[in-house]
């Protein structure tokens, strides 16, 4: 491709997992157009995710936390496109940008990493798990209610140094960012997704751009793998009808089989654990949104009006 257009610059966060995913997105852009590294510039961004750890997201403001700096730097053409873990990225994207890719999923599973058990089973009675997702606290509650749970924040290396530490027994980490880092050694077990579903877009990496930038879309669209975008078009619109709270431990996950048809699964649970709300459904893949909107609002009925009440004020 002629380099008239001038170099690519990429956005993305710091953290080792989130250079490691710039890197693939612009390894798979090198792939896709013969071009070289020479074409890109990587601009490290510094969000308010990565500065503010000593509380847990959801007491922070939620999503946006880990994309708010980058998107002001597209709106800002400071960057011509963002690499994010989709998992990290609210429903509502500021007018003027749009998702512009989804990438080939990686492994959407849950690692347990123990320090003496080797699985969620095999801790002790009361022991410790470090972990900042609301969603995985009510998880572990729910299977093992005499579990303690502490906040875990900070990137995965960070993480697992506070479990080196003796900071919890276990923590539970992404699979697919164990993956992408090559640390999956550190796992010492794999929670099965239908006991533990991961957070809708789990293990996907997605770009994002200004709207109408069609040197962008031309260039991602290269890039973009259809079966993943229609998975993770029903786990967002299922996120979405859900998204009154962010207080709310969300779980989600959409297979597609059978060229087609999408398998979904979808849970809601009380922070404790000790209420669960889940769905299986399925439907054609060109119902992806009708499917998780439906499913959505099937959950949101069994939980009834005031599964809600008592968490605290919903993010604006
Ligand atoms: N908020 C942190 C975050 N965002 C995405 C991932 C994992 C990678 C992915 O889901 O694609 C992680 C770390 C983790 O949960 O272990």
């Amino acid at each position: 491709m002629a380099q008239a257009d001038g170099i690519i610059r990429i956005g993305t966060r710091g953290s080792p997992l989130a250079l490691a995913q710039a890197s693939e997105v612009r390894a798979r852009l090198i792939a896709a157009h013969g071009l070289t590294e020479d074409d890109f510039a990587i601009e490290v961004i510094s969000t308010s995710g990565d500065r503010i750890l000593d509380r847990p997201l959801s007491e922070v403001g939620g999503k946006g936390l880990f994309t708010k700096e980058i998107e002001a730097a597209l709106l800002d053409r400071r960057i011509d496109l963002a690499v994010h873990s989709s998992k990290d990225m609210a429903t509502a994207i500021p007018d003027g940008l749009a998702i512009t890719a989804f990438l080939e999923r990686e492994d959407v599973r849950d690692a347990f990493i123990g320090r003496d058990a080797k699985t969620l089973a095999d801790l002790p009675e009361g022991a410790t798990v470090g972990s900042a997702s609301l969603r995985r606290q009510a998880l572990i509650k729910r299977l093992r209610p005499d579990l303690n749970t502490i906040i875990f924040r900070g990137n995965v290396q960070t993480r697992l140094r506070k479990l080196g530490e003796g900071q919890a027994d276990a923590t539970l980490l992404a699979l697919a960012g164990l993956n992408r880092m090559e640390m999956q050694h550190h796992a010492t077990d794999i929670l099965e997704p239908e006991d533990f579903p991961p957070a809708p877009g789990q293990g996907a990496i997605c770009i994002e751009s200004r709207q109408g930038d069609t040197r962008i879309e031309n260039l991602v669209s290269a890039i973009v793998h259809d079966e993943t975008s229609i998975a993770l078009h029903a786990e967002r619109a299922f996120l979405k009808v859900l998204d009154g709270s962010c207080r709310t431990p969300i779980a989600a996950r959409a297979v597609l089989w059978d060229s087609g048809r999408i398998a979904f699964h979808g849970m809601i649970l009380r922070p404790d654990g000790t209420e669960v709300h889940e769905v299986h459904d399925e439907g054609d893949a060109d119902g992806a949104v009708a499917l998780g909107e439906r499913a959505g609002r099937s959950v949101l009925e069994a939980a009834g009006p005031h599964f809600f009440d008592g968490w605290g004020d919903p993010q604006p």
